[in-house]
């Protein structure tokens, strides 16, 4: 069964400086699979990747990542898994195919040239080897960042926010070639915000203040949530809004373009607190599936009750 698991840890935790960042956290990856990491800013999921490929060591908790022990086999593990950081990491005064070396030596890459020429046409920056790294868009420096995890071909990705800042066409492109290398067996762990990136992700986790609140495919991050949603379009949604919020089981109201999306978790209630304004028929209401954004407001909100 282990065999299977990519990723395979439980009762990780991490303080720093007396506060706990990380706290009793497990996690269960396929291989192959695609596992999306979602939370909030300082929720400590890139506190929880360093420990997974071994730049960081837990305090407590144990398990395995690519069948080797987080605690005691770090160096293996370093090995055999790519990591992509939050910040562009490569150098921007050297060349494309200059980066690309330099990575390979650190992996003592045999046939380092080899493998660059390689990286590079599988970029499709075929004669572009030569341009400075600085000069790339955005995209462009995304898939550079990706390509040089890659190169020697791990078994494991971590990426930490890979798309921050990208264009949507980029965006989308990064998210065809993820797909692409899962498909060839690579197993892909990736932190992000995008709602979007998060539904294109086989599981997911989410966590806030360090403790795991959801996890499972799309539906059952969902169904964890507990929301019951409505959609309301029409006239004077702005001033609608102002009069939702207080009311009787209300806990979210978010504008969606020209909608409105009103939740709470206790169904009744909410109903109970929109009936007055549903009478009025000045709007049109809908009983809606709430989207993932819902969902995770619903979750933080949640935690934030909890740990208050
Ligand atoms: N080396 C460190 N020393 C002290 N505190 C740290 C250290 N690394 C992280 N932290 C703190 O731990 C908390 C979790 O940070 P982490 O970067 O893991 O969160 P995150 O979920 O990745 O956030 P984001 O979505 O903003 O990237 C933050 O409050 C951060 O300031």
């Amino acid at each position: 069964m282990t065999e299977e698991l990519a990723i395979d840890v439980e009762g990780i935790t991490k303080s720093f400086d007396g506060r706990v960042v990380v706290d009793n956290l497990a996690m269960q990856v396929r291989r192959g699979e695609i596992y999306g990491f979602l939370g909030p800013n300082g929720s400590g999921k890139t506190t929880f990747l360093r420990m997974l490929c071994g730049l960081l060591q837990p305090d407590s908790g144990s398990g395995t990542c690519l069948g080797c022990d987080v605690l005691t086999e770090s160096d293996q593990i370093k090995r055999r898994v790519g990591y992509m950081t939050q910040r562009f990491s490569l150098y921007e005064d050297l060349t494309i195919a200059e980066n690309l070396r330099f990575v390979a030596d650190i992996y003592q890459i045999k046939n380092a040239r080899e493998a660059v020429e390689r990286t590079v046409t599988s970029m499709g920056l075929e004669g572009r080897g030569s341009q400075l790294a600085g000069t790339l868009s955005g995209g462009w420096k995304q898939r550079l960042a990706l390509a040089a995890c890659l190169i020697h071909q791990p078994e494991l990705l971590l990426l930490d926010e890979p798309t921050a800042g990208v264009d949507p066409k980029a965006r989308r492109d990064f998210w065809e070639e993820i797909h692409r290398l899962s498909a060839d067996g690579l197993t892909v762990l990736v932190t992000t915000h995008y709602m979007d990136e998060a539904e294109r992700c086989h599981r997911l986790a989410y966590i806030a203040y360090g403790k795991l609140l959801a996890m499972g495919t799309l539906r059952d991050v969902l169904a964890s949530a507990g929301l019951a949603t409505w959609e309301v379009s029409g006239p004077e949604l702005g001033a609608l809004s102002k009069e939702l919020h207080g009311r009787e089981g209300v806990e979210q109201v978010t504008a969606f373009g020209n909608k409105l999306h009103v939740s709470g978790r206790d169904e009744a209630a909410l109903e109970r607190g929109i009936a007055a304004l549903r009478a009025s028929n000045r709007q049109t209401w809908r009983r809606i599936e709430p989207g993932l954004e819902d969902a995770f407001i619903g979750l933080m909100q949640t935690s934030e009750d909890n740990f208050r």
